[in-house]
């Protein structure tokens, strides 16, 4: 049977994004805290401070000298002189002596000479006074030391690591609300195809409503990017032209649909007319999405996404989203292609499936508990249905070596964005 397209293996992808993208600059910016969310630092961050800046007590209690409370026990008590009370907030001026107990709140500032602080449920109030306690103490118990959390001068992050919410109360609590940080990829996407209508329109027969510029936009955002949704271009060169034309100061731009050979199908012609190189790559060894086109265009990353729904997330995420890593400064373009292990999970496989040998394949999974072992659900259908991706929690990836899996193999799963 004719080939409908010569499909290249992922590699030689990779190699051309690697070359290209190696000569690429990526630029900085000044980023503020409230808007760091999953932006990328451009340099390693180190802490100004000690943090807690402090020593502070974690309970309610009496801070104290644990040498005080050796031996104590319920029916052996030791006594201590209460002198008087910390207040939050504030460095105490109590100075405290061998026997003696000030009353600290949870996160109050300990005094100097305090190395242990008493829980309040450990002691009783003898009088105005005096307390006694029932508990020995070890040296810092129920306190973090000044600098437990981290020293001045320690490194927190280095240079590429992307923010989490968590990340970021770790800078707000060291006071760093301003750093310089990548500039985030920017990268349009458009739609292409008189079939299609927008998500909000009303549609006739023949018509289908647009896709992939949302999950495609929303998956691009999520990752940090600058995403532009452009919309639905119609399926006219000249109209492709100028669309394509008014995107091309972006980094990258994605064109979904008209990346196969078909009637219609002047993506290739467009790519080409519009700048240099112009088109590197057509056909793309995986499965689903053979179509893939890969341009440059004067600095500008250019894609071609095939216009089935679940061809064009695979190709996004196996692809794209790897270009976007590099863009927005997270990755190395060296380093391209190989997948990071915080995205990968294990489970067995609840059946078996064949698979197409020559090309890689990725196939949406369910994930679901059995006890103390992780299932995975293959969902089996047309690249062009839409709903198995939004039930799969991860992709499995059967490489272009393999006709199948086998029911009960251990597979190793990609988490999906
Ligand atoms: N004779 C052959 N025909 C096709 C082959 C083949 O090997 N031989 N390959 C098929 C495969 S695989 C794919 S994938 C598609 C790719 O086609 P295109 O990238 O050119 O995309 P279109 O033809 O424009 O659309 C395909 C399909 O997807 C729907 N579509 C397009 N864009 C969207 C969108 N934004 N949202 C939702 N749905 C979209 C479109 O309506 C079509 O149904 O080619 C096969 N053909
Ligand atoms: O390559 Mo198509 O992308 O198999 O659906």
């Amino acid at each position: 049977m004719r080939e409908f397209l010569e499909l290249n293996p992922p590699e030689k992808f990779w190699e051309e994004i690697k070359s290209f993208l190696k000569t690429k600059i990526i630029k900085t910016e000044k980023i503020n805290l409230d808007n760091a969310l999953s932006r990328v630092l451009a340099d390693d961050i180190y802490s100004p401070i000690d943090l807690p800046p402090f020593s502070r007590s974690t309970v309610d209690g009496y801070a104290v000298k644990a040498a005080d409370t050796a031996g104590a026990s319920a029916s052996m008590p030791s006594y201590f002189k209460l002198i008087g009370s910390i207040k939050m907030g504030e460095k105490t001026e109590l100075k405290l002596k061998s026997g003696e107990a000030a009353a600290i709140p949870t996160g109050g500032m300990l005094p100097e000479e305090a190395d242990a602080v008493l829980m309040i449920e450990d002691t009783e109030k003898i009088n105005q006074n005096t307390i006694e306690s029932f508990k020995s103490l070890a040296v810092g118990e129920n306190l973090v030391q000044k600098a437990e959390d981290i020293a001045a001068d320690e490194l927190l992050f280095k240079k590429g690591h992307k923010l989490m919410a968590r990340d970021i109360g770790a800078l707000a609590g060291l006071g760093v609300t301003e750093f310089e940080g990548f500039k985030r990829a920017e990268v349009s996407v458009i739609s292409t195809g008189d079939e299609l209508i927008s998500a909000e329109a009303d549609a006739r027969a023949g018509q289908i409503r647009d896709i992939n510029s949302y999950s495609i936009s929303a998956y691009l955002s999520k990752m940090g990017a600058e995403t532009k949704k452009v919309g639905i271009i119609e399926d006219d060169f000249e109209s492709l032209k100028t669309a394509l034309k008014n995107e091309l100061d972006k980094d990258l731009v994605l064109i979904s649909g008209g990346s196969s050979v078909g009637i219609k199908d002047m993506t290739i012609d467009l790519l080409n007319s519009l700048g240099k190189p112009g088109v590197l790559l057509h056909g793309l060894a995986i499965k689903p999405g053979k179509p893939t086109i890969l341009a440059v265009i004067d600095g500008t990353i250019v894609i071609g996404l095939p216009g089935h729904p679940a061809s064009a997330w695979t190709v996004n995420s196996v692809l794209v989203a790897e270009i976007v890593r590099v863009l927005n400064g997270e990755k190395e373009a060296a380093e391209i292609g190989i997948p990071n292990n915080k995205y990968l999970i294990k489970a067995e496989l609840t059946r078996g499936f064949v698979s197409d040998k020559g090309r890689e394949e990725y196939i949406p999974v369910k994930v679901q508990r059995d006890n103390d072992k992780l299932l995975a659900d293959p969902l089996l259908g047309k690249s062009s249905l839409i709903t198995n991706l939004a039930y799969g929690d991860a992709v499995l990836k059967v490489p272009r070596t393999q006709e199948g899996k086998e029911k009960g193999e251990i597979v190793e799963l990609m988490l999906i964005e």
